[in-house]
């Protein structure tokens, strides 16, 4: 599965803890994330992961291309919900365009948990089909 991995400044280092905590899992897939966020997960886990822009620099549109083409299975989006973005519009979008390709999101901790576990049991893998991956 191709997973994508985003968080905000103030949520960075709880999204490292995140990884880290469900790596064994992770490593399974294939990750990809927005600049910054890409950076500190592969400098402090290891992980390989696809870095595309920084989220305020069209990081999170190329995501949303991803998935308008169906090519990210699930998305985890640890938003920070008390600080302005300067590209707010772009987390809209990419939240929006979750919602027209029925691609699984977490925008918190807790959901992506639940999200995680459903993985590793295999409830997503309806993607598989509409994808064609493995
Ligand atoms: O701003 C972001 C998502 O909207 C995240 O971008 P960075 O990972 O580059 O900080």
């Amino acid at each position: 599965m191709n997973i994508a991995l985003i968080a905000h400044d103030k949520k960075k280092d709880d999204l490292i803890r995140f990884v880290l905590a469900y790596q064994p899992i992770f490593e399974q897939h294939s990750l990809f994330a927005t600049g910054t966020t890409g950076t500190r997960i592969t400098t402090e886990t290891g992980l390989p992961v696809h870095r595309f822009r920084s989220g305020p620099l069209g990081g999170d549109q190329e995501i949303g291309a991803y998935i308008a083409n169906d090519k990210m299975d699930l998305v985890l989006f640890f938003r920070d919900p008390l600080t302005a973005q300067p590209h707010e519009p772009d987390v809209s979008a990419l939240i929006r365009l979750c919602d027209v390709y029925c691609v699984p999101l977490a925008t918190n901790m807790g959901s992506a948990e639940v999200l995680v576990k459903g993985l590793e049991r295999g409830d997503i893998e309806w993607r598989s089909i509409i994808n064609g991956n493995e």
